[in-house]
């Protein structure tokens, strides 16, 4: 596209004019100009009696990192450059797969360990994700330890927060993940905030754990329900509940062992927390005290709700590892919002996160020590340890479908 005459001296550090383009039809207009170029390269030293021609470098540059393909031509003939011929572009395809998808991670952020923010930055950095978080709590330590010192964000710092990033233009995500919160109206910001983000592109995704507690005891304000229930629920693709949260949003008790029906109950439950909003759920954890089933195991079920009111359900069984961890909760969102990008498919990111936390919990049990007397919570994952474990994403444990699709 362009042809400049200066003495050769000049040329071999020289940075070619470019011009930025996209699409494939564009990438094919990159080849034709290319390949013009070239034709006029070669006539040219045809023409040209004492034409010393040089080496040519055809450099062809594709950077993941600036998202291009660039291709220069650089060609010398005589004492003139015919290069600068330099051209960006990138297919959409190819603009797409080089992406680096966006996650905003709301979540606890603590000094020492590995809960919420610790887990999820560690796990979606290491798949490649660019990972903005804002830490609702900064704790010295999780809530296991004898003595738990530091501050939580209040609804105004969320609010400011938000405004910077709203105001200088960097609310835009593919992907928002949420976690520990504490207080209604903490929830109440993020579920404002959401909603503007999911406004603007129908493709975010929103995986929402919707902490509040565990074997029947609250975690959280009280507050928090109703805010979950009114508010964040409708905007969530993804929830994670453990059974106690599920019993907490539908209102109601579940005593799968002492049912007959069992089955039913689990999924009439499922059924009525899609009707609050998400199309999919995943009970990440359920204990055979209330399955009934074999002690030594425990059981993941998870439900997708399709756009024609049919759904399809699942569940995954493995194996209960002695002991009490922290962080597990929060490292599962996270492997599901990493395995649903990778993978399109809730039942492959279901397999793959929970047979990665299997081996996990496996590599902490092996490596490290209970971490103090007072401690009550177990041990701290060992997740810089499991760094391969997590890259590989190997499947030990495979999904069971339900064979209802049950219709509303
Ligand atoms: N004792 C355990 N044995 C085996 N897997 C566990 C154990 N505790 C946690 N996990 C793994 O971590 C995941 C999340 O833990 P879970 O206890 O269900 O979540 P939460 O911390 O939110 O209550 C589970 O799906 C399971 O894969
Ligand atoms: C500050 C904080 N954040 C998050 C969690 C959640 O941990 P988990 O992923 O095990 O549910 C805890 C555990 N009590 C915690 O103390």
């Amino acid at each position: 596209k362009n042809v400049t005459s200066r003495k050769r001296p000049h040329t071999s550090r020289h940075k070619p004019a470019s011009i930025k383009l996209c699409g494939p039809t564009l990438v094919r207009m990159l080849d034709m100009v290319c390949d013009r170029a070239r034709q006029l390269l070669m006539k040219t030293q045809r023409s040209s009696s004492d034409s010393t021609y040089q080496k040519r470098q055809m450099i062809v540059d594709d950077d993941p990192f600036t998202r291009t393909l660039s291709v220069t031509d650089y060609a010398q003939f005589n004492n003139t450059l015919v290069g600068d011929c330099c051209l960006q572009a990138c297919s959409l395809e190819q603009y797409e797969s080089h992406r680096i998808p966006r996650v905003l991670s709301i979540q606890s952020h603590v000094v020492h360990g590995f809960v919420g923010n610790k887990c999820a930055a560690f796990i979606l950095q290491l798949y490649g994700f660019e990972v903005d978080i804002i830490n609702s709590v900064h704790f010295s330590n999780h809530t296991g330890y004898k003595t738990v010192k530091g501050s939580r964000l209040t609804a105004d710092e969320l609010e400011a927060i938000f405004q910077g990033l709203l105001i200088n233009e960097l609310l835009e995500y593919d992907y928002i993940l949420t976690g520990y919160m504490g207080s209604g109206e903490l929830l109440h910001v993020v579920a404002k905030y959401v909603r503007l983000i999911k406004s603007k592109s129908a493709h975010i995704k929103y995986i929402c754990d919707p902490v509040i507690g565990d074997n029947n005891k609250l975690y959280v304000d009280r507050s928090c329900i109703e805010v979950y229930k009114n508010e964040i629920l409708p905007l969530a693709d993804i929830v994670t509940p453990n059974d106690f949260e599920i019993e907490v949003l539908i209102g109601k008790e579940l005593d799968y062992k002492n049912d007959e029906n069992q089955e039913e109950v689990i999924w009439q439950s499922l059924r009525s927390l899609h009707k609050m909003g998400p199309s999919h759920i995943i009970i990440s954890s359920i204990s055979a005290d209330k399955t009934g089933g074999n002690q030594t195991m425990l059981q993941m079920r998870a439900s997708t709700q399709f756009l024609d009111n049919q759904y399809q359900t699942f569940q995954i069984d493995f194996p209960h590892l002695e002991g009490s961890f922290t962080g597990t909760g929060d490292s599962f969102s996270a492997l599901i919002l990493a395995w649903f990008h990778k993978e399109n498919n809730l039942i492959r990111a279901c397999e793959r996160s929970i047979s990665i936390l299997h081996q996990i919990l496996r590599k902490t049990i092996e490596i490290s020590k209970p971490i103090n007397t007072h401690n009550r919570c177990g041990h701290e994952l060992c997740l810089i340890e499991s760094k391969a474990i997590i890259e590989c994403g190997e499947i030990l444990f495979h999904a069971v479908l339900n064979d209802k699709h049950l219709s509303s």
